[in-house]
């Protein structure tokens, strides 16, 4: 894949930044998309763009050839699970993801729906993630569901049992990305919202790190929202994060 020139000081084919479009008005979502192109980013609808917009907005962005992760957190009994990441698979979708605490079943029904709806619509597969512990749990709001207080522990048995059960990757901090590279297979991938360029507001996000330290502590996507859409200039916020990637 050849390299964009926007993204001449930076090492990747296709930036890792995945961009959160959390956004209630089409119009401005589609103004920032139609300025981007798929090597400077990837794209993740959520529950808020898809509930309004559904599947056609989905639609809107593959048809550009953008990589969209669809973050629906999938967690249901195995069977529901497997047909709506069916339903994601034929959308054309790069990834989607499930939560790891929905368990074994749940994760190995989504992964073998995810291969046999790519058999049938002639599509990749997408990339199956399970989130582990949310980035905006700190110790307080965790022990008060876990009673501990060790997240790294908790994130790295969730990665574990969505590795075992088949999953691509998880979804977790990149705080726990040190730890989790030493203990997963190598082409795991991990993908971290919570990232936060140096002085920027931290919002609703806990177990924060910047765009470069998640890089050196071996991350593979970054999901990166309100820095990019709240900013004056989204691209130019875009353009600062992928240069700081070096
Ligand atoms: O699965 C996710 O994408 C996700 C998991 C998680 O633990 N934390 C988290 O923030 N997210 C999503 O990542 C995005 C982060 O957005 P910002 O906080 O605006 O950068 C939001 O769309 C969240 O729904």
């Amino acid at each position: 894949m050849s390299q964009s020139s926007n993204l001449s000081s930076l090492s990747y084919a296709k930036s890792p930044v995945v961009i959160a479009l959390d956004f209630d008005d089409i119009d401005r979502a589609k103004s920032l998309v139609n300025q981007l192109s798929p090597e400077q980013c990837r794209l993740k609808v959520g529950k808020e763009m898809f509930t309004l917009f559904g599947p056609d907005w989905v639609r809107y962005l593959v048809e550009r050839d953008f990589d969209v992760f669809l973050d629906l957190k999938f967690h249901d009994i195995p069977n529901t699970v497997a047909k709506a990441v069916s339903a994601a698979a034929k959308l054309g979708v790069w990834m989607t993801n499930v939560h790891a605490c929905g368990g074994q079943d749940m994760i190995q029904a989504a992964k073998e729906a995810a291969h046999s709806s790519q058999s049938q619509a002639g599509v990749s597969p997408p990339i199956l993630t399970a989130v582990t512990v949310l980035t905006s749990m700190d110790e307080r709001q965790f022990s008060a569901i876990y009673q501990s207080n060790d997240i790294a522990a908790k994130v790295l048995e969730l990665a574990l049992l969505a590795q075992n059960s088949g999953a691509d990757g998880v979804v977790c901090s990149a705080k726990e990305a040190v730890m989790l590279r030493e203990r997963v297979n190598k082409n795991f991938c991990l993908v971290t919202p919570g990232i936060r360029p140096a002085g920027s507001a931290l919002d609703d996000q806990k177990r924060v790190m910047t765009p470069n330290q998640a890089i050196q502590a071996g991350v593979d996507y970054l999901v990166i929202g309100r820095p990019i859409t709240n900013a004056p200039s989204p691209v130019e916020a875009l353009a600062q994060i992928n240069a700081s990637l070096t």
